[in-house]
């Protein structure tokens, strides 16, 4: 018997292109020689429909698109994820799809509330466990959160499962496809009951899901491994009860994994949101040079166009920099001159700047630049129906160091969980496939060019220290004096805090970014704009 993984990237609310996608996957199916076929949680509508799920118009398409699908499936087995409304209730579901018609549903019984996810937000919790032969072996379901629920998968065993299948929608995030694993492993250890772990592929506003589905025989070995970041479909051949072994593909490694991320989130977000392409501010400094690397990576060249738009600040080696960035990528390059637009706003504004009586902010002239940049930017974005990429880093997200209506400008945040420290590890891994990023645009102190012969460190500590702070509170979740006693200086370590909670307010207004963290500053990050804790 051959069980069929199919490994879908499925697109939130095409409930068509889903049931023609997950019809594709049983044709090729079929044509592999396997019988029963399974797809991810919710492949039907994609994950997580959020609020969508409360809306009555929404439930009535899904179960009408799960009918349809049904009728077109005669030859084979077909275990698909879907939302059900049942007496009532709604549940987060998989439906064993057999000549025409559903002979089984199953309810996901472990129904998360971490913040990413809010399955209790929408969904009853299921009670029972659902099992069904198919060709003389006995399946049992689970759908993703599940896979860890120890009385579920035991009581799944007692109905006489032979083999687990799990339906899941797990995003990726750093170190998590080697902890999945283990994590599914404990669940087969505990019971003797192998498992197939189908999960969703593709990007889904700040998510990215990996993929990377896979199998676990009896003794807790990984018997099949699909390739992360791609849509695919894989087979399981199940001989004597037992899975017969396939050569593995090798999980990337930790940098290769977060850059793929990183590409595979950004190309979803236009495609599926059908943007052309994107636009960039391109400064000659690391950030934007890894922004563009990425974008190409994900749209290709002709997708993707940078703007050099100098200031009075702006040395003739950022400019070049980013001359040899573009040329490097072959994007369509341009160079607007801010000087002109930066003198006549400050002309402008001359007389209420000085009415005002105390000193002067050198703040104001720094910050008009960015968002004269910001302007320009949006303005062509308009002109070549673009979407502008923002460039701001974790680092620089979590203390606020970017200016609203300037840098922060844009659409989609690519490095916003990204800390710089990783920003540095990423361009060295990039170059190392083919050196596009000039090395001095890696040597140069990180400066923001607002004013003469400015660096970032003028503002804020080093950033290996910043960056470590910045972990250990917003992904590990330690107090100030916790950090302390790790051995960084007390007065540092209130400081950053300090930064880090005084610029929620940027945060809330900020584009969304691709997660990649336990962590992001995204929506697994909910503090109040008003707060006098920690500042
Ligand atoms: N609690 C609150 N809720 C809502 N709004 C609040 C607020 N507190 C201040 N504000 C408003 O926000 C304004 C301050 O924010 P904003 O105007 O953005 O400016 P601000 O945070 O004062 O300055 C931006 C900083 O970022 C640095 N920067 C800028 C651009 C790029 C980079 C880089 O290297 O990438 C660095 C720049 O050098 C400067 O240090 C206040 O004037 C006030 O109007
Ligand atoms: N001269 C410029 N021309 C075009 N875009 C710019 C310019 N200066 C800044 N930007 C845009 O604003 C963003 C913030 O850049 P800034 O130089 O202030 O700090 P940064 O965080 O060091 O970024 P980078 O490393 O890309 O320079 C840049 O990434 C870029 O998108
Ligand atoms: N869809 C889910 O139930 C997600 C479960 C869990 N947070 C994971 O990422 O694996």
């Amino acid at each position: 018997m051959n069980i069929a993984l199919a490994q879908l990237n499925c697109t939130l609310g095409d409930l068509a292109g889903n049931v023609s996608k997950i019809l594709h996957a049983c044709q090729q199916a079929r044509q592999a020689g396997a019988g029963l076929v399974v797809t991810p949680e919710m492949a039907l509508c994609g994950h997580p429909p959020q609020d969508w799920l409360l809306r009555t118009d929404f439930i009535q398409a899904c179960q009408q698109a799960l009918a349809s699908l049904a009728t077109q499936i005669y030859d084979m087995t077909l275990v698909v994820g879907h939302p059900a409304y049942l007496d009532g209730k709604l549940y987060n579901a998989a439906s064993v799809i057999r000549a025409g018609r559903i002979v089984a549903t199953y309810h996901k019984r472990h129904l998360l509330n971490d913040g990413l996810f809010n399955d209790q937000r929408y969904f009853e919790a299921g009670g029972q466990p659902c099992i069904f032969e198919h060709d003389g072996i006995t399946l049992g379901l689970a759908i993703c959160a599940d896979c860890q629920l120890l009385p579920h998968l035991q009581s799944t065993r007692q109905m006489g499962a032979q083999l687990l299948l799990v339906l899941s929608a797990s995003p990726f995030r750093l170190d998590k496809l080697a902890d999945r694993q283990q994590r599914v492993r404990e669940g087969v250890l505990h019971t003797g009951m192998p498992a197939i772990y189908v999960n969703l592929v593709g990007g889904q506003d700040e998510l990215v899901f990996d993929g990377a589905s896979f199998a676990i025989n009896a003794q807790g070995e990984v018997t099949h491994q699909l390739t992360a970041f791609r849509e695919m479909l894989g087979k399981v051949e199940i001989k004597d009860n037992q899975l017969v072994p396939s050569p593995c593909t090798p999980l990337p490694d930790r940098i290769s994994g977060i850059y793929s991320a990183l590409c595979l989130g950004v190309r979803d977000f236009i495609e599926k949101n059908r943007i052309a392409g994107v636009l960039i501010g391109l400064s000659g400094g690391i950030d934007s040079a890894l922004v563009l690397a990425i974008a190409v990576d994900a749209l290709g060249s002709d997708r993707v166009r940078t703007v050099m738009m100098p200031s009075p600040y702006t040395i003739d080696i950022s400019i070049q920099d980013a001359r040899v960035m573009a040329d490097n990528l072959g994007v369509h390059h341009e160079e607007i001159p801010i000087a002109t637009l930066f003198k006549n706003f400050l002309q402008t504004l001359r007389p209420a700047l000085e009415a005002f009586p105390s000193p002067s902010n050198p703040t104001t002239a720094e910050n008009l630049q960015a968002r004269i940049r910001g302007t320009l930017l949006m303005a062509l974005a308009n002109q070549y129906g673009l979407l502008v990429l923002t460039t701001s880093n974790k680092s620089e997200t979590a203390v606020g160091y970017s200016t609203l209506y300037g840098d922060m400008a844009g659409g989609l945040s690519v490095l916003k969980d990204v800390s710089k420290t990783l920003v540095y590890q990423l361009c060295y891994h990039r170059n190392h496939i083919s050196p596009i990023i000039p090395e001095r645009i890696l040597q140069r102190p990180p400066s923001a060019e607002l004013r003469p012969n400015q660096t970032d460190q003028d503002s804020l500590p080093p950033y290996d220290r910043l960056d470590a702070i910045i972990a250990a509170h917003v992904e590990q979740g330690m107090s100030l004096e916790a950090i302390t006693n790790l051995g960084y200086e007390e007065n540092e370590v209130r400081r950053v805090l300090r930064l880090i909670h005084s610029s929620e307010y940027k945060r809330r207004q900020a584009a969304p970014g691709i997660r990649i963290t336990r962590r992001d500053l995204g929506q697994s990050w909910r503090f109040p704009l008003t707060s006098h804790f920690l500042k």
